[in-house]
């Protein structure tokens, strides 16, 4: 049987008296692209934040890459690769820099760091930007280097949010590729997106609704649960009900 690289069970963080994420109890299996999706204000930041080890849970069991999140949070940081929107690159260092600082702080050797930097820069097609200030570079470049910096270090897991918002379908679809690579090379992939397409691509999907899970299944399964053609519409079916949001 796949080994299950994240686990969780009742998994519960509240603030105050508001329950952000109730009781959630999934697994996520090795080199399993998970897709976390759901309306804004279900509570995926928060959950993503405790597999992060960034937060800490109120209650329930929750596990990344064999660690604890109550008790091994900074084992669970060098053993994770994490990719966001909002941050990413250092706009005002170069290709070459943003890559070396980054696996710098990921513990890569100095060798190891000149070997990698050098098959990124090839594998990307950046020879002619290696040098030129990342700042200057087009928006799905910057996604394509950010994920190849967050996996630089061969993590066990990546966490993707919204890794691609703001470019087109064909600059997505590439960005897809590369996550299928990853995922293949034992890599496993949780994201979070709005973009319904990108849900079709994921091994598995969970929705959450009001800090639940109110459904997860493979895309085929999920359609075929709700009766519908497309994952938009099972994403709607479900959100519609959301109290929470905007
Ligand atoms: N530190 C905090 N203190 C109080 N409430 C919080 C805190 N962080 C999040 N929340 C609340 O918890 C709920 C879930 O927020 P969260 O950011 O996890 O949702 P989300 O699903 O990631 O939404 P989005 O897609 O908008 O980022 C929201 O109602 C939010 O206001």
């Amino acid at each position: 049987m796949t080994k299950s690289v994240i686990h969780t069970e009742g998994l519960t963080r509240k603030f105050g008296d508001f329950v952000a994420v109730n009781a959630i109890t999934f697994d996520v299996k090795e080199g399993e692209i998970f897709g976390f999706l759901g309306a804004n204000g279900a509570g995926k930041t928060t959950a993503m934040r405790i597999l992060c080890g960034l937060l800490e849970p109120t209650s329930g069991k929750a596990s990344v890459a064999g660690y604890d999140v109550y008790r091994q949070n900074e084992e669970i940081k060098k053993h994770i690769g994490y990719m966001s929107q909002k941050f990413s690159l250092y706009e005002n260092l170069t290709v070459r820099e943003n890559i070396q600082f980054f696996g710098g702080i990921y513990g890569l050797t100095r060798k190891e760091l000149r070997e990698k930097t050098a098959v990124l820069i090839e594998r990307l097609g950046l020879n002619q930007e290696a040098d030129k200030l990342v700042g200057s570079l087009p928006l799905g470049w910057k996604q394509k280097i950010s994920f190849s910096v967050a996996i630089l270090h061969r993590p066990k897991v990546v966490f993707l949010d919204e890794p691609t918002g703001g470019v087109d379908p064909i600059t997505r679809r590439q960005f897809w590729d590369m996550i299928y690579e990853a995922a293949h090379e034992g890599i496993t992939v949780f994201v979070t997106t709005h973009y319904m397409d990108e849900a079709e691509y994921c091994d598995r999907v969970s929705i959450m609704v009001d800090g639940t899970i109110a459904a997860l299944d493979t895309p085929s399964g999920l359609k075929k649960q709700f009766q519908v053609e497309s994952m938009d519409e099972v994403f709607l079916q479900l959100a519609r009900g959301a109290k929470r949001g905007e």
